[in-house]
């Protein structure tokens, strides 16, 4: 294989430009949906654009025989933007009752969705079980490689299910009483069951409680024995489990509740579980400090072979702000939890914190989500705010490696809906940015522990440049533990890369770094056989073309080429 550049063959321009339109709509008069949090003066319920996906193909790859294997969507995606197109940023989708379904679980995948999350505070472990199944069986049966992500509950403070009903109102000015009582359902009335025995002790008259981070206020007014009086001071819609802080003279108390293990005895049962479904992430929520991250890895390094399960650290508590680089560090990714981060510092707080998470993540190559409220109105509505967008665009922007829905894939009436918007977006905004080339460059300072991996870390710095420079086609990764393709995300290129690796679970690992087409393929240590190869098979599925120019990388050789397509 040619490894010299044949200058004499241009690279391939940009095929088709992605069609991009939210509809624009004229104000028209609210529709009767209750509204939950976010007034607005008018409200329209235009519909959105169809998908701009083409079908799935039929042979993505799904037959045990097949030599290259690429999620369906991926390659279908890719074919119809043209492969330098093709969305970068990675979509996590929390998976509810209004997604368990197969067809809905489907839809969700045909629409983009890169990882699937099951939120282990909401619902029962054989709820989970069946929706893990699912997942993998249509991953199987249609060609998808969505990867699956549990997050766990942690010890927060959250009420209970209010005695089965979907929602209660809390209106200004009336007294609720919380308690840590067990009742009986139904419950009796303006009564909110709490699972935190020590709430009763623990706050003072006076205290502030928000629920939900704030979304509804009380004051807390008397105690009487188990039971805590409060007064509605901000009233709003009460969701079941919703989560509960308490303040005092402006400020979180952190009381017995700050010894409460980050990982319960009901979490390690739920982590048990997400190891024997043989889940790719197990986010966990509410670290304070790398020691539980190291330990969480040690115990799942302990259980499963090859360490198949990633650890990502939810920085959503104080004590996750104070000790960010040690956490990030001993994690394998992270999340930006905006909701409960919202809860425990000022919200005007919020974005800084996000974009500092997010530059340390990439400088750490570390991939990270930033999840809750990017498109909350489509929970009710079909269509997002323009402050909604330009939220998700600003994540885009920081190049964030994904971006999550919460709520209004879980429970909301738009799921798919509100992932076309997060699509859309996203690809309009990548799209923007690199003809603008607004990114800026970042400092990436050297992360490698052995003289090895700083081999790797040279190649995969100068090869993005290259690719920069040069104008390529796509960088060609052949990775075994994926991390040399985790590299050559972390440097942002401008073309996408096409990771090659022989392992599934690498493989739908790599699903949600930025900018990484992950295919499993079993390779060799030859370069040259593993390229004609994968350049024979991707040409025959219509991925690639002759005269296409590409960089190719492998981690065993640690080699570096470029060349065109034969
Ligand atoms: N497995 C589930 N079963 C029932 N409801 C769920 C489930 N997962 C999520 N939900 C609903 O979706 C909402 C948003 O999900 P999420 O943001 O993950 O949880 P939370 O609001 O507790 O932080 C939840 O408040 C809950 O009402
Ligand atoms: C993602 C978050 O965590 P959870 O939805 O589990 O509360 C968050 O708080 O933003
Ligand atoms: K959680
Ligand atoms: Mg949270």
């Amino acid at each position: 294989m040619a490894q010299a550049l044949r200058l004499l063959c241009p690279p391939t321009t940009n095929p088709a430009i992605p069609k991009f339109s939210l509809p624009a709509h004229p104000g028209r008069p609210l529709p009767s949906l209750p509204r939950r949090r976010c007034p607005r003066a008018l409200r329209a319920s235009a519909s959105l654009p169809p998908p701009d996906l083409g079908l799935i193909s039929s042979d993505g790859g799904a037959g045990a025989g097949a030599a290259i294997d690429v999620d369906a969507v991926t390659e279908a995606e890719m074919k119809e933007n043209g492969f330098r197109s093709t969305r970068r940023t990675k979509l996590v989708c929390t998976i509810g009752p209004a997604t368990c379904s197969a067809e809905q679980l489907e839809a969700l995948a045909v629409g983009g969705m890169n990882v699937a999350r099951v939120n282990m505070c909401h619902g029962s472990r054989e709820w989970h079980r069946q929706v893990i199944r699912q997942v993998r069986r249509l991953n199987e049966e249609k060609g998808f490689a969505v990867a699956v992500m549990m997050d766990t509950e942690g010890s927060e403070i959250h009420m209970g299910d209010l005695g089965g009903a979907a929602s209660a109102k809390a209106e200004d000015g009336e007294i609720w009483t919380f308690s840590v009582r067990a009742f009986n359902s139904p419950l009796p009335e303006r009564t909110i069951n709490v699972n935190y025995d020590g709430f009763a002790e623990d706050v003072k008259v006076g205290d502030e409680l928000l629920v939900d981070g704030g979304m509804v206020r009380f004051e807390v007014i008397e105690k009487i024995g188990p039971d805590v009086k409060c007064r509605c001071s901000d009233p709003g819609l009460l969701l079941p489990r919703a989560n509960l802080s308490f303040w005092r003279n402006g400020r979180l108390v952190q009381e017995r509740n700050a010894m409460l293990p980050t990982i319960s005895s009901k979490d390690w049962l739920d982590i048990d579980f997400g190891i024997s479904e043989g889940v790719d992430f197990i986010a966990v929520s509410f670290v304070k400090s790398a020691e539980v991250i190291n330990h969480l890895k040690s115990y799942i390094a302990a259980r499963c072979r090859d360490n198949e399960i990633a650890v990502i650290a939810k920085i959503e508590s104080i004590d996750s702000l104070k000790n960010l680089e040690d956490i990030i560090l001993a994690s394998d990714g992270a999340m930006v939890a905006r909701g409960d981060m919202g809860a425990q510092i000022p919200l005007e707080e919020v974005p800084s914190a996000q974009q500092k998470i997010v530059k340390l993540c990439r400088q750490l190559n570390k991939p990270v989500i930033v999840a809750s409220q990017l498109l909350e109105s489509m929970i009710e509505y079909p269509t997002p705010t323009r402050a909604e967008v330009a939220d998700v665009s600003e994540a885009v922007k920081q190049r964030a490696d994904a971006v999550m829905l919460s709520g209004e894939s879980a429970m909301g009436q738009y799921p798919e809906k509100a992932l076309t918007v997060l699509r859309s977006v996203s690809l309009r905004i990548e799209r923007w940015w690199r003809e603008e080339k607004h990114h800026e460059a970042m400092e990436l300072p050297d992360i490698a522990s052995s003289f090895s991996d700083k081999i790797s870390e040279e190649i995969c710095n100068s090869a993005a440049k290259m690719a920069n420079n040069l104008g390529v086609d796509a960088l060609f990764v052949f990775t075994t533990t994926g991390h040399m393709a985790s590299l050559l995300s972390r440097c942002r290129p401008d073309c996408p890369v096409f990771a090659f690796t022989s392992s599934t679970s690498v493989r739908r690992r790599l699903n949600l770094l930025w900018g990484l087409i992950p295919f499993r393929l079993s390779f060799s240590g030859d370069m040259e056989s593993n390229l004609n190869r994968t350049f024979s098979l991707l040409k025959a599925r219509g991925m690639i073309q002759s005269g296409d120019l590409v960089i190719a990388l492998s981690d065993t050789l640690q080699s570096i080429q470029v060349m065109n397509v034969p």
